[in-house]
């Protein structure tokens, strides 16, 4: 329920649409000749209020915390008379003539003021400087120019703002943007054109913006830079207005072309003539009237789309209808903007004071860290964030013990030379002994040879898996101790220190487990003696049979095709022998292979649990307490948190202060639309 009515605005015959698409269309009747001062002063008193909060809202910066404001931004190619026309509304004179003269974003703030004695000050960079004389305005903008933007022709999109408090004037706030030129002069950058499309981009990008397009009547309207501008951010121009200036110079063909509307306006159009050299603003007024009336073509247009006042009429409209659209939005995108900012000051650390609060911080942070280790690496639950596949650790550990497994597996050759080797030890181990008695040792050195071949496959699967372990454990804690990064080097020092000392030991383990390897050819397994009989029984006969038909190969279940062709001249015993010794080394081969994926596999998950459940936590408690300088010092905020947390108190002030401004204008006003 609305509390507080004091002031009912009716904004007759103006349409307007949805928040995002606005259309805005001021009617104002043809037999209406608007005398300015008789305008402003009953239009004035109903639109003050609300103009002086959105002003406010301006001049606390809400821009800069996302918050869009209506704003009425005057564009323009360069000198097609912005700056004059501006000085028409305001009565007063601004910097004007030929190049650039608009070199930084002029908020330009008109209030109307009973006193005959008007007002100027000028606002920017936190100063606020009083202009005494109606005649000093030019020079304190110029000087105040070249302080934000230099003595050259450079520019800048810090802004000025002048508030012109004088009798008469209509209520309105305008922005005039330095004009759009495509050469530089003087020693203006290359990249002028790409400096100013910036700044006119931004101020009228915004829904929220109506963008007063001041075009000169001498120039073809299609080929103005400032409507391709603005053309690219309000397509159909339901939120452009365009005056057209210098219509005293070029009075041909312009019925024509604002009747055409070739580059479509939506908001229409307003032919001025603004003052000419030394005028008076009285006498300028009575020349754009007599201009108007008098003369031949001019007089032709319709009186609704000519003078100054009709344009100060149709732009007081306007804002009050895009105001009085915009707040709610406002006050919709402020309560967002806050509780964001409140949730992100929320998030913040707490700023520790005591010994006892740093020490629960600090278990706090070790508790969570530790939590989210189970979590990924012994429980294998998913992270958050399915899409970083780094994260998701039991699959990726499962792929590199595969991996691992399939190096193994495929190692085991049969080649080229087929029972050359177990041929050659057989007869070195050759001596006064039975025949068909295979000493022992040959299959142990057979064996040996085999897994020193092999031996560097485990150890570079550790280095691989120790590698991915300790990113994931630093990017845990990073994660954890985000909030104290005073913490981090000793906390990653420890998850560094814990993770070498585990692959250390790993490796020590892994060495051992090779070398128990070669010592002895054991298993419990009697798959091992079922799957030796297969492969003899499968694979003797094919041998012996190639023999006798002397062929090239023979097809080996498991290892393909096989080249014998060496073997034909080698005595069959020989033979028998090497055979049955290669195929009672393969069966025990798969038994070894397996074990040790199995052993590894095993040994890993020992070696996160311990490293999860204690030793990390250990280390870091180690770390910190005896190297790091201990919880106290997470009694230091760093100045990033601390500067992080005082930017978010001052916005959250300053949209606090915004709220309160909106909710009171709000509060104050009923507005009513036929
Ligand atoms: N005859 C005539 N001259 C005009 C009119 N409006 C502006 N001028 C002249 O055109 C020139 C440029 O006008 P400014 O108002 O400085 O143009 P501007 O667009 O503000 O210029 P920049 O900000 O530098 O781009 C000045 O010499 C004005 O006196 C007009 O309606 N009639």
């Amino acid at each position: 329920m609305v509390k507080k009515r004091k002031i009912t605005i009716q904004v007759n015959k103006i349409t307007t649409q949805s928040n995002s698409g606005a259309i805005i269309q001021p009617v104002i009747s043809n037999d209406q000749n608007p005398n300015f001062g008789t305008f402003v002063t009953t239009y004035n008193d109903k639109i003050r209020p609300i103009l002086d909060a959105v002003d406010k809202l301006r001049r606390l910066n809400v821009t800069q915390q996302g918050i869009p404001l209506p704003t009425i931004v005057v564009v323009g190619d360069q000198s097609s008379g912005k700056s004059s026309v501006l000085e028409s509304l305001a009565g007063i004179s601004l910097p004007r003539g030929q190049g650039i003269c608009t070199r930084v974003p002029l908020v330009m703030r008109l209030q109307h003021r009973s006193d005959p004695l008007p007002k100027f000050v000028l606002e920017y960079q936190n100063k606020s400087v009083k202009i005494m004389e109606e005649n000093q305005i030019s020079e304190a903008i110029d000087m105040a120019t070249v302080e934000i933007a230099g003595n050259s022709k450079g520019i800048s999109n810090v802004p000025l703002t002048l508030v012109v408090k004088k009798n008469g004037v209509p209520d309105l706030t305008m922005i005039d943007l330095p004009g759009i030129t495509r050469v530089p002069v003087q020693d203006q950058p290359e990249n002028i054109y790409e400096q100013i499309s910036e700044i006119i981009m931004e101020h009228i990008k915004p829904e929220e913006s109506i963008i007063l397009n001041v075009l000169s009547a001498t120039v073809d309207f299609p080929t103005c830079e400032s409507i391709r501008m603005s053309r690219r951010v309000d397509i159909t121009g339901q939120r452009t207005l365009a005056v057209v200036t210098k219509s005293d110079r070029n009075p041909d063909g312009l019925l024509e072309k604002v009747t055409t509307n070739e580059v479509s306006i939506g908001l229409g159009y307003v032919c001025v003539r603004n003052r000419i050299n030394d005028e008076t603003y009285e006498e300028a007024r009575i020349q754009e009237t007599k201009l108007f009336e008098t003369h031949p073509l001019l007089s032709m247009i319709d009186k609704s789309m000519v003078g100054i006042p009709v344009l100060a009429q149709k732009l007081v409209q306007i804002q009050s209808v895009i105001i009085s659209k915009c707040l709610p939005d406002i006050v919709k995108k402020i309560n967002d903007r806050l509780n964001d900012l409140v949730v992100e000051l929320n998030k913040l650390p707490q700023n520790l004071t005591t010994i006892p609060d740093a020490m629960a911080a600090f278990t706090r942070i070790i508790g969570s860290l530790k939590e989210t280790l189970q979590k990924i690496l012994i429980r294998g639950e998913f992270d958050d964030d399915l899409e970083n596949k780094q994260m998701c650790c039991n699959a990726r550990l499962v792929e590199m013990v595969d991996e691992f497994s399939k190096e193994l597996h495929t190692n085991e050759k049969f080649g080229e030379n087929f029972l050359v080797e177990e041929m050659r030890v057989l007869e070195e181990a050759n001596g006064i002994q039975l025949p068909n008695f295979l000493p022992h040792y040959v299959f142990l050195y057979l064996l040996q040879r085999r897994v020193s071949n092999i031996s560097d496959l485990p150890i570079s699967f550790v280095n691989k898996v120790s590698s991915y372990l300790e990113g994931i454990c630093v990017k845990v804690l990073i994660d954890h101790c985000g909030n104290y990064p005073q913490l981090l080097s000793s906390m990653r020092k420890a998850a560094q220190s814990v993770m070498s000392k585990v692959k250390n030991k790993f490796l020590k383990r892994v060495v051992e487990m090779i070398e128990m390897e070669k010592i002895t050819g054991y298993t419990c397994d009697t798959h091992f003696i079922v799957s030796w009989s297969q492969l003899k029984s499968n694979n003797y006969d094919k041998l012996s049979q190639a023999m006798i038909n002397r062929s090239e190969a023979i097809n080996i279940k498991e290892y393909g095709s096989i080249k014998v062709t060496h073997l034909f001249d080698v005595p069959s015993n020989v033979r028998d022998e090497a055979f049955d010794l290669k195929m009672r080394m393969t069966a025990y081969w798969k038994i070894v292979v397996n074990r040790m994926v199995d052993w590894m596999a095993l040994q890993l998950r020992f070696m996160i649990q311990k490293v999860v459940n204690k030793e990390m936590e250990m280390e870091i408690v180690n770390e910190v307490m005896l190297h790091g300088g201990g919880i106290e010092k997470m009694l230091d905020e760093p100045p990033s948190v601390a500067k992080n947390r005082e930017r978010l108190q001052r916005s959250i002030a300053l949209l606090q202060e915004s709220k309160e401004i909106i909710e009171q204008v709000m509060d104050d006003i009923l507005i009513t639309a036929d």
